[in-house]
C-alpha cells in the first residue's frame, strides 16, 4: 500500500488529501499539523474550514485510508510521498521584506523530513513557493548523511476556495513537476499513478521543476490581472456612463478573452494573489528585469486603488464624512462560500470607514466576531503564519460590532456596503431594512449583487461599481 504523508493540515492539505483518499482507496493518507487545535477540529464533526462538499468526502474516508494526526514525524517516517503544504507568508523583515516569501516554515518542514527519514522518498512541493525553491529544498535533503534518496517534484494546487472539491474532483490540469533524470521521471510517473486514478491523463501535464513552479505564480498573476483590468475599467465606466457588466460581458464574448473571471468587485481578496504578486515581482527584480517587476506591480496597486476609491465613494456620498455614522457592512469573507477572511477587501475597507470615524456593524453567515476583531487589529502579512504563532491582540475595536443576520446590522444604519457576494444578500427584504434605516438610506454594492433599479424604487441612493452613477452620487465631489 503507497503511504502518502501532508505536512499541513490547512485550506489545501486538507481538501486535497481528503480527495485523494477518496479516489484512491488503496493509498493510505496521514494529514499532519504542529497545530493541535487544527488536527483535533480535523477529527471532529466541526471541520477547520467551511467548503461546500468537504465533510461529505472526510466522513467517507476518516478512519479508514485518511488519518489527521499531530505526530508529524511518525508518518513522515512511514510515508513513501511526503506532500508539503505549509504556509509560505510574505517576509515581513530582512532582505525582501514586504514581497519575498518567507520560507521558514517550509525549510523547517524538510530539515525535518531529512532529519527523521529512513527510507527513499518523494517530497511534492504543494505550497506555492519561487521558483528555484525546489533547488534550495534538493540541498537540505541530500545533505544528509545516511545515504537516503530524495526526488523533489512540484505539483502546485490550483483548487479555489468556497469550490475546492469541485476543483479537486474535475482539475482544468494537474501539474507535475520534476528533474528530468531517471530518478525524476519515475518519481513523476509514481505521483502521476495516484492522479491518474481519476483524472483524466490528458490533464496531467508533466514539465521541468522549474516550469512547473513559474506556471502556478503566472498562473495567479494572470487570473489577479484580469480583474484588475476589469475594475480599471469599472472605474472609467462611472466617469463615462458605460456599464461595466455591459463591457465585461461584450469582451468576454470574444472566445480569445473568454467570460470568466471578468466580475467587476471592490477588489480582489484571499490569501494568495497579493502574496504571489509581491514574490514574482520580487524575483523579476532579483533576476534583474524591473520592467517585468513594474508590470505586474501594477496589478496590486489598481487593486488597493479599487478598495480606497470604494471608501473615497462611500464618504464623499455622505456629504463628505461618516464620522459617527452607522455603516452596515454586509459580507466579511474574501469571497462567498468560504469563511476564510485572508487579505479580504473587507479589512481595508472597514479601516478605511474607521479612519473616518465611522461606526460599522458588520454581518457575514461564515465568519465570527472573534476572526473580524482579529482581522481588524493584526499587522499586514501576520495572518499568513500558522495560528498558534499569530501575535494575539490586545484590544478590540470599539466601533465595531458584529451582527448575527443582516437585518441587525442594517437596523438605524445610514449607509450599506455590500462586500462579499453572499447569494442571500440578493434575497433580503430591502423594503424592511429600508423602513429601519437612517434616511437618507444608501446602498454600496461592491459586488453587483442588488438589483439597484429594485432598491432606487424602495428609496436608496444605490452605488453599485462601475454602473451608470445616480443622481446624487454625480452631484457629489467625484474624490474618486
Ligand atoms: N488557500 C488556497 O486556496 C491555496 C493555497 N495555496 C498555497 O498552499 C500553501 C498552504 O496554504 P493554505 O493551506 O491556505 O495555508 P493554511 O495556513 O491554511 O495551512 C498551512 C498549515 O501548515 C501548518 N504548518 C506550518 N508549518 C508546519 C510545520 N513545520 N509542520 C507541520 N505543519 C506546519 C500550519 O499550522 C497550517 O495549519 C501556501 O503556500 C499557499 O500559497 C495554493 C493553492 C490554493
Ligand atoms: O493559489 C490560490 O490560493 C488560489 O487563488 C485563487 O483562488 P481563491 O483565492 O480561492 O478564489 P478566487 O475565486 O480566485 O477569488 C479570488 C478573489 O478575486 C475576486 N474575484 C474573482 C473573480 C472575479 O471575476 N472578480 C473578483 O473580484 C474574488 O471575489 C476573491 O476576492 C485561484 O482562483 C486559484 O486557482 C488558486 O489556486
Amino acid at each position: 500500500m503507497v503511504k502518502i504523508c501532508c505536512i499541513g493540515a490547512g485550506y489545501v492539505g486538507g481538501p486535497t488529501m481528503a480527495v485523494i483518499a477518496l479516489k484512491c482507496p488503496s493509498v493510505e493518507v496521514a494529514v499532519v499539523d504542529i497545530s493541535v487545535p487544527r488536527i483535533n477540529a480535523w477529527n471532529s464533526d466541526q471541520l477547520p474550514i467551511y467548503e461546500p462538499g468537504l465533510d461529505d468526502v472526510v466522513k467517507q474516508c476518516r478512519g479508514k485510508n485518511l488519518f489527521f494526526s499531530t505526530d508529524v514525524e511518525k508518518h513522515v517516517r512511514e510515508a513513501d510521498i511526503v506532500f508539503v503544504s505549509v504556509n509560505t507568508p510574505t517576509k515581513t523583515r530582512g532582505l525582501g521584506a514586504g514581497k519575498a516569501a518567507d520560507l521558514t516554515y517550509w525549510e523547517s518542514a524538510a530539515r525535518m523530513i531529512a532529519d527523521v527519514s529512513v527510507s527513499d522518498k518523494i517530497v511534492v512541493e504543494k505550497s506555492t513557493v519561487p521558483v528555484k525553491t525546489a533547488e534550495a529544498i534538493e540541498k537540505i535533503l541530500t545533505h544528509n548523511s545516511k545515504g537516503i534518496k530524495f526526488q523533489i517534484l512540484s505539483n502546485p494546487e490550483f483548487l479555489a476556495e468556497g469550490t475546492a472539491i469541485e476543483d479537486l474532483f474535475k482539475p482544468d490540469r494537474v501539474l507535475i513537476g520534476g528533474r528530468e533524470t531517471t530518478e525524476g521521471f519515475a518519481a513523476v510517473k509514481a505521483l502521476k499513478d495516484v492522479y491518474s486514478q481519476w483524472v483524466p491523463e490528458e490533464r496531467i501535464l508533466t514539465t521541468n521543476l522549474w516550469s512547473a513552479e513559474l506556471s502556478k505564480l503566472a498562473a495567479n498573476a494572470f487570473l489577479a490581472q484580469r480583474i484588475s483590468s476589469v475594475n480599471a475599467m469599472s472605474a472609467l465606466c462611472e466617469a463615462t456612463g458605460a456599464n461595466v457588466s455591459e463591457v465585461s460581458y461584450a469582451v468576454g464574448k470574444d472566445s480569445r478573452i473568454g467570460p470568466k473571471f471578468l466580475n467587476s468587485s471592490v477588489g480582489f481578496g484571499g490569501s494568495c494573489f497579493q502574496k504571489d504578486i509581491l514574490n514574482l515581482v520580487y524575483i523579476c527584480e532579483c533576476n534583474g528585469l524591473p520592467e517585468v517587476a513594474e508590470y505586474w506591480k501594477q496589478v496590486i496597486k489598481i487593486n488597493d486603488y479599487q478598495k480606497t476609491r470604494f471608501v473615497n465613494r462611500i464618504v464623499s456620498s455622505m456629504f463628505n464624512t461618516v464620522s459617527n455614522k452607522r455603516i452596515a457592512v454586509l459580507g466579511f469573507a474574501f469571497k462567498k462560500d468560504t469563511g476564510d477572511t485572508r487579505e479580504t477587501p473587507a479589512i481595508d475597507v472597514c479601516k478605511g470607514l474607521l479612519g473616518d470615524k465611522a461606526r460599522i456593524s458588520i454581518y457575514d453567515p461564515q465568519v465570527t466576531e472573534e476572526q473580524i476583531q482579529r482581522d481588524l487589529t493584526m499587522n499586514k502579512f501576520d495572518w499568513d503564519h500558522p495560528l498558534h504563532l499569530q501575535p494575539m491582540s490586545p484590544t478590540t475595536v470599539k466601533q465595531v460590532s458584529v451582527a448575527w443576520d443582516a437585518y441587525a446590522a442594517t437596523k438605524d444604519a445610514h449607509g450599506i456596503c455590500i462586500l462579499t457576494e453572499w447569494d442571500e444578500f440578493k434575497k433580503l427584504d430591502y423594503e424592511r431594512i429600508f423602513e429601519n434605516m437612517q434616511k437618507p438610506a444608501f446602498v454600496f454594492d461592491g459586488r453587483n449583487v442588488v438589483d439597484a433599479e429594485k432598491l432606487r424604487k424602495i428609496g436608496f441612493i444605490v452605488y453599485s461599481i462601475g454602473k451608470p452613477l445616480d443622481q446624487w452620487l454625480k452631484d457629489m465631489p467625484a474624490l474618486a
